[in-house]
């Protein structure tokens, strides 16, 4: 049996408490059936709104005029319909039986005082809690947490089994990403949606488009050593991060953006993304914050800072595209539009209903995709960078695993024959364990089916009954931290992923990444992401490698610290710096 509880030397240490709060959990499988957690409030709810309402009359009635006392009365009423809301959580609640905090399990501005009070930093509390009150605890009023990694099939489950996202984190991104099948919560309409769109992202499609990816790798390389004339260091994610916009934009919308054609290296989608991203944990106790930021004309936006301007342009590119297209196939004009591939073209061509392919959700489809298939490559992309820059032995073993098979490194083998280097690939994928991806808490919900969970703690068997409708997540960095898999965890070494014989893969290592997430809900980019990572790693380590240094920049500035849906370094990182000499 494995641990549940990584020690991770960036992760608070323990508080040493030696008791188990919980237990088995008798009755819970007697619970009511809920279809999302969130509606578990809602009976409730229902009576305390009667008593406001009626405080509200009470207040009103008499006269119409807003005396103090009135005044007082709405206050009061609303006071105690969040107490009376509190109280419910940790009694009667279906989850109130299951360990944690109680502020927790009362109030979701537990949360929001370490996630956006204390910059995400709940994920170090989460920590505690297990340390505390074992493999799962309650971290708010209708989730729970999960840190043994037996239990990932479980709630990563694919097959048959239903798995839903909870409106609570999914209404967090905003109208935006509505309809995106990252956005979508219900099981079933997520496969519908996910079914229109998985051929295009399989292996075999992303093959035949691969030479536009060697392209832009290519274009990315002569950017990178175009900067030695300038002899300044450089930020080396915003570079990479063009390449990947670039990448998706053209693999996925049929026409690359064009940002390596720029002159400036730093001219990205990474400054509005992660404003979007520092904005989650106020959009995920407000959702309605965003009928204030989405109806703010065009040009105050705009003057927000440059990098929302430069998303906004973007999205309104994808939108005219997406407008243009859905013209061109409903009245069979422009067939030269419609020759081009893109995912709207087979979303279009789908046996999906009309309703699922209007401008809005296919735009949002997109606005989807570069949220999730940019930063997130381009930051592995970086990760490789230091570890690899850090460590001259690994650089100098993957050239000599790429020369025998690359006569030019400017025209690189396919990335099938690149896949099957053992050390490239060991390297990639201790590069993606180190980056996490999405590095925030994913929860996923069976609708209608009890979990059981069976595991220890501190030497004692339990017994859990997770009842239907419940969220519960893990976070990869606990999982990836987890000394019982990855020993030295913290360390970047990529022999790990190999056997002693140094060719063979350790495949059953796999089963515990989830920087991809698993199950029905896992990445649908993950091919993409790959042949991006083996293609564009190649054509570093013989091009741009040998001449870059690192610039005031080691592992701290890779390192994970807080949470802010992708992983974010030590407030005082520059990022990844180098230099091409
Ligand atoms: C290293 C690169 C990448 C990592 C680590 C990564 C990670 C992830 C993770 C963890 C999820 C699950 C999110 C959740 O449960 O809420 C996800 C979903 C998704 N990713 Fe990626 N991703 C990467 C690259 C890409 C690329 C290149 C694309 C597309 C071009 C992409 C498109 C998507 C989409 C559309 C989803 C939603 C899938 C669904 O809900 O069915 N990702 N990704």
């Amino acid at each position: 049996m494995l641990a549940a509880i990584p020690m991770h030397k960036h992760i608070p240490q323990p508080i040493k408490t030696p008791r188990i709060r919980g237990g088995p959990f008798p009755g819970c499988e007697t619970i009511k059936r809920f279809s999302d957690p969130t509606t578990l409030d809602l009976y409730p709810i229902t009576l305390q709104i009667l008593i406001f309402l009626t405080l509200i009359m009470m207040a009103i009635s008499p006269s119409t005029t807003l005396t103090l006392a009135n005044v007082g009365l709405l206050i009061g009423g609303f006071v105690i319909y969040q107490i009376f809301k509190a109280l419910y959580r940790v009694t009667f609640h279906p989850l109130a039986k299951f360990p944690g905090p109680k502020l927790a399990a009362a109030t979701y501005k537990y949360e929001f005082y370490y996630d956006g009070i204390k910059g995400g930093s709940y994920i170090h509390q989460i920590v505690k809690m297990h340390e505390e009150y074992g493999p799962i605890v309650r971290i708010n009023p209708n989730e729970l947490h999960c840190n043994d990694p037996n239990y990932i099939d479980t709630i990563y489950a694919g097959g048959g089994a239903k798995r839903d996202k909870s409106s609570y984190f999914v209404h967090a991104f905003g109208p935006s990403v509505t309809g995106s099948i990252f956005a979508t919560p219900k099981h079933e309409i997520h496969r519908r949606r996910r079914a229109a769109v998985n051929r295009f992202f399989s292996k075999a499609t992303i093959t035949k488009v691969e030479p536009k990816i060697h392209d832009l790798a290519q274009r990315l390389c002569n950017k990178l050593l175009a900067q030695k004339a300038k002899g300044q260091p450089f930020e080396v994610t915003d570079p990479y991060s063009q390449f990947t916009t670039d990448v998706v934009s053209s693999y996925c919308f049929g026409q690359s953006h064009g940002f390596l054609e720029e002159e400036r290296i730093d001219l990205t989608l990474r400054g509005a993304l992660h404003a979007g991203c520092s904005m989650l944990p106020v959009s995920k106790q407000w959702p309605k914050i965003f009928l204030l930021v989405d109806n703010l004309p065009e040009r105050v936006a705009k003057s927000v800072s440059p990098d929302v301007a430069t998303h906004i342009d973007f999205t309104k590119g994808i939108e005219n595209h997406v407008r243009e297209l859905k013209h061109s196939h409903d009245t069979e004009k422009n067939s030269a539009l419609l020759d081009q591939r893109s995912i709207f073209r087979d979303l279009l061509e789908s046996d999906l209903t009309e309703s699922e392919k209007t401008v809005h959700r296919l735009t949002g489809e997109a606005a989807g995709i570069i949220g999730a298939g940019t930063e997130t490559t381009a930051w592995t992309l970086a990760v490789l960078t230091l570890h690899i820059l850090n460590n001259p032995h690994i650089l100098e073993k993957l050239t000599r695993e790429l020369k025998p098979i690359v006569t030019d490194p400017t025209h690189l083998p396919s990335w099938s024959d690149l896949e099957k280097l053992p050390y490239l690939g060991a390297v990639i994928i201790e590069g993606v364990r180190l980056s996490y991806g999405v590095a925030t808490r994913l929860a996923r919900i069976a609708p209608d089916e009890t979990l059981i969970y069976q595991g220890t703690f501190k030497g004692e068997s339990i017994e859990m009954k997770i009842p239907p409708g419940t969220a519960i997540g893990m976070t990869n960095v606990l999982i990836h931290a987890n000394e019982d898999i990855f020993p030295r965890a913290d360390e970047f070494l990529p022999e790990r992923w190999l056997k002693d014989d140094g060719v063979t893969r350790r495949t059953d290592l796999e089963r515990y990444m989830l920087s991809f997430s698993r199950g029905s809900r896992q990445c649908i980019g993950i091919n993409l992401a790959y042949c991006e990572l083996y293609i564009t790693l190649a054509a570093l380590v013989l091009r741009v490698f040998p001449p870059m240094k690192l610039f005031e920049s080691g592992v701290e500035d890779v390192e994970f610290y807080r949470d802010v849906f992708v992983s974010m370094a030590k407030p005082s990182s520059k990022g990844v710096r180098v230099v091409i000499s």
